[in-house]
């Protein structure tokens, strides 16, 4: 049986990719809600919509066949039928702060009604108060919410799909994201892997499920090959939940090593693919305001070994020595975004210059405003295809960000 999900690299062909249109979501927010929103400014969302268009049929003329998680999350929800819906709706009226009560059944009765399409929609851009007929009755909404526009909130950070799950060989995590902005999205993942008929009973492996209190995110999830894992120690992703995740990729998987890299955490460089991502057999990206004096930084490498639980860990600094020898190269290209120049470093990389999505070994999307990183990719050989970006960007994500790969090619080398 041929896996739905085939993924052992971050630089195979990529074959098919999962996106999410921008919608309603990206506008539904006031500028006072933006912080916990997780967004730095109010996108302009037909422009946002072309510019994500442009990024899929950049990736369509590629070769990439584009799956839509809003199609894909309704298509799963019609699959699983009314008592699918019926739960669904429970879970994630439970996750917006509604368990129970007369709110509950106001917003039940209102999203029920919907088809499965609109409803999966209605959820995504968020339910404003002034939508639905209803009086509430309970503590509550009476004192506690009284002056606030929402029901449910919107969930502006969809279209980075990379985040509320990861791809790994032939299964993937679905995962416990660290802010209520983003934990409901993954969801959505769960009913799309459990339900859709394209993954579904397909024998997938879940390596780690969203039912935790430790937290990851896609963007600190990086494949380097078909066992060697990099993953971000960061604001979103906690050492726990990597050491959990090692452990169960070790003992289920072909994969044993997962080299841990601490990062900054801080919003602009929130996920490790923010600041360093895989383009070819060889090269990186590489944001030069993560290292330190030397180019040093911490990195953990956990093997199957003899320390906690069965987890060897060994503590390094050398990055490049320490991905050499992981990967078994003689050399490796480290290439510093914004040309290693502290302002353009520092300005690109806040508009994801080093958020790079390789769609075959050396060729790689990127966005078109960061044009001297852009430029110093192309002067070390690698083939860039530049999409445009100005609304997109506010949401602090690029192309690596927002595609969830969902099938690579084997790497032939
Ligand atoms: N992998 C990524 O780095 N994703 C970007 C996520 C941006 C989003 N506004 C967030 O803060 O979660």
């Amino acid at each position: 049986m041929t896996s739905p999900i085939h993924n052992f690299s971050e630089i195979g062909k990529l074959k098919t990719v999962l996106l999410k249109r921008p919608g309603r979501e990206i506008e539904n927010f006031t500028p006072d809600m933006m912080p916990r929103l997780l967004f730095d400014d109010i996108p302009y969302l037909p422009k946002a919509q072309e510019e994500h268009d442009y990024f899929a049929n950049t990736l369509r003329d590629n070769g990439v066949e584009v799956l839509y998680l809003e199609k894909l999350a309704a298509e799963a929800l019609d699959a699983g039928g009314a008592e699918l819906k019926d739960k669904f709706l429970e879970q994630m009226l439970t996750e917006s702060g509604y368990a129970a009560g007369s709110t509950h059944d106001a917003l039940k009765e209102y999203l029920a009604s919907m088809n499965n399409q609109d409803m999966v929609n209605k959820i995504m851009e968020g339910v404003r108060k002034n939508e639905i007929d209803f009086v509430p009755t309970d503590l509550q909404s009476m004192a506690e919410n009284e002056n606030y526009e929402f029901y449910m909130d919107p969930m502006p950070n969809l279209y980075f799909t990379r985040d509320p799950s990861a791809t790994i060989g032939e299964g993937l995590s679905i995962n416990h994201m660290t802010f209520a902005a983003r934990q409901r999205e993954s969801l959505f993942n769960q009913i799309i892997i459990e339900h859709h008929p394209r993954f579904a009973n397909q024998g997938i492996h879940v390596w780690r499920d969203r039912n935790h209190s430790t937290r990851i995110e896609g963007g600190d999830e990086l494949v380097l090959n078909d066992h060697v894992m990099a993953i971000g120690v960061s604001q979103r992703t906690s050492a726990d939940a990597i050491e959990d995740i090692a452990r169960n990729l070790f003992n289920e998987s072909n994969y044993d090593t997962v080299i841990a890299i601490r990062i900054p955490h801080n919003h602009a460089m929130m996920h490790l693919d923010t600041v360093f991502t895989m383009i070819n057999y060889d090269q990186f990206t590489v944001h030069p305001g993560i290292l330190g004096e030397g180019g040093h930084i911490d990195t953990y490498t956990l093997t199957p070994g003899e320390g906690d639980e069965g987890i060897h860990i060994q503590h390094r600094t050398d990055l490049k020595q320490v991905l050499k020898d992981a990967l078994h190269l003689d050399d490796l290209d480290l290439i510093p975004t914004g040309n290693g120049d502290p302002i353009i470093a520092g300005r690109e990389q806040w508009n994801d210059g080093s958020n790079t999505l390789a769609i075959a070994p050396g060729v790689v999307v990127t966005y078109n405003r960061n044009y001297v990183s852009n430029e110093l990719l192309r002067q070390h050989g690698l083939k860039v295809l530049e999409v445009i970006s100005s609304e997109l960007s506010r949401g602090r994500g690029g192309p690596r960000c927002m595609s969830c790969p969902i099938v690579r090619e084997d790497l032939t080398k």
